[in-house]
């Protein structure tokens, strides 16, 4: 699969709890992940991929980034965006991871 990462930060992934009204650790991961950007340069799609830093078998989120979504940097360290049925938020270590990986979704963004 002609895949390539343009960014890895470090961050806690979370999902948002419509019932509680609270994020969520993602399932099946407490604590930090490395986030990625995946460019699959044959088709020009981009996802988002987490995998546990502890147990890198462990994909903790693995969504794509559709045209024109939203992503919102809600605080210089908290992210987030939304698709029809879950609302995502990453928590970076650092504001360099979280800028860095903001960037990587832009770039994402202005080539779809
Ligand atoms: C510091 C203390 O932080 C906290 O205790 C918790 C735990 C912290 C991480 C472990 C996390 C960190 C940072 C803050 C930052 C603010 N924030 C919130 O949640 C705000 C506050 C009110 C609440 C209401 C709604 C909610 C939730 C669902 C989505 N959404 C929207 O507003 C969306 C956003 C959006 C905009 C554009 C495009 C996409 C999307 Cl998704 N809008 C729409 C139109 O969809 C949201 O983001 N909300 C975080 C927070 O509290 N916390």
């Amino acid at each position: 699969m002609s895949e390539v990462s343009t960014v890895k930060s470090r961050a806690s992934v979370m999902m948002y709890n419509n019932e509680k009204k609270a994020w969520e650790p993602a399932e099946g991961v407490r604590g930090m992940s490395h986030v990625q950007v995946y460019h699959h340069e044959g088709n020009n799609t981009f996802r988002i991929v987490g995998r546990s830093m502890t147990d890198h078998q462990v994909v903790v989120i693995n969504c794509s980034i559709i045209r024109n979504m939203k992503y919102n940097a809600a605080t210089p360290t908290f992210h987030q965006w939304r698709d029809q049925r879950q609302v995502y938020g990453l928590n970076f270590h650092s504001k360099d991871d979280a800028a860095q990986f903001k960037d990587a979704v832009d770039e994402a963004l202005d080539t779809l």
